[in-house]
């Protein structure tokens, strides 16, 4: 099975609380996620420190435009972030120029299929216009009334389309084995990193569960599975 990549999200406020949660999180994540309130909050400077203190990881700035694409998107492109969302809900023009800017600066552009009401429709016009990635999403008031990503992400994997498929919305140690089985590329999980009480302890368990269920443990790697697989 193919091993996703996990995106911590960082939904805080605080412009030092989100670099201290992005240092702990760091060691077991693919991409750093600046969300929504946070990006509004804290802006591009934010960006900018996150990509400053880590180069090696890919910035996902959580924009979810839903206008003006090309222009909105662009500051955020220069200050380092690797990926912008921008609505599915929008204009096809609004998400074509997100894509656009994207591609002008060899990067990444993530349309949110949160609250479209034809995902298949929506996903299968933003592939054709070039999307780079589709989130399958549930956001945080619709996790409060008991709604889960599950359903809508098998759906959009078995279009197989020819994109990268992300999910969102309270994905924990107790559900994300489940979600990689799924087969997303991007898998984002906020709240059970940045609300435990030791996030770097949180974030070290989803890497693992997501190793695990992508069929890599760290004691399949190495001399060590080497001797295993020697010995029978
Ligand atoms: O984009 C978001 C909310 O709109 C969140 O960043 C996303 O839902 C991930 O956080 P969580 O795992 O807590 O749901």
């Amino acid at each position: 099975m193919a091993k996703p990549l996990i995106q911590v999200a960082l939904d805080c406020l605080d412009f030092d609380q989100t670099l201290a949660l992005a240092r702990q999180a760091a060691p077991y994540v693919d991409i750093i996620e600046i969300g929504t309130p946070n990006l509004k909050h804290n802006g591009l400077a934010l960006v900018k420190a996150v990509r400053a203190q880590h180069p090696d990881k890919l910035i996902f700035a959580d924009l979810k435009t839903m206008d003006a694409g090309y222009y909105e998107a662009e500051p955020f492109y220069k200050a380092g972030a690797d990926i912008c969302t921008v609505l599915g809900t929008a204009d096809l023009g609004t998400i074509k120029g997100v894509i656009d800017v994207a591609n002008a600066y060899g990067k990444q552009a993530q349309v949110d299929l949160i609250n479209v009401e034809d995902k298949a429709a929506r996903a299968n016009e933003a592939a054709k216009l070039g999307a780079h990635i589709i989130g399958i999403h549930t956001g945080i008031d619709q996790q409060l009334a008991g709604q889960t990503p599950f359903a809508d992400l098998a759906a959009l994997v078995a279009l197989g389309l020819n994109v990268k498929v992300s999910v969102a919305g309270g994905i924990k140690q107790s559900t994300v084995q489940q979600v990689v089985k799924s087969g997303p590329n991007i898998i984002v999980v906020g709240g059970a990193i940045t609300g435990a009480k030791a996030p770097e302890v949180a974030a070290r368990e989803i890497r693992e569960l997501v190793d695990a269920a992508s069929g890599e443990s760290k004691s399949s790697g190495g001399l060590f599975g080497w001797l295993k697989k020697l010995l029978g």
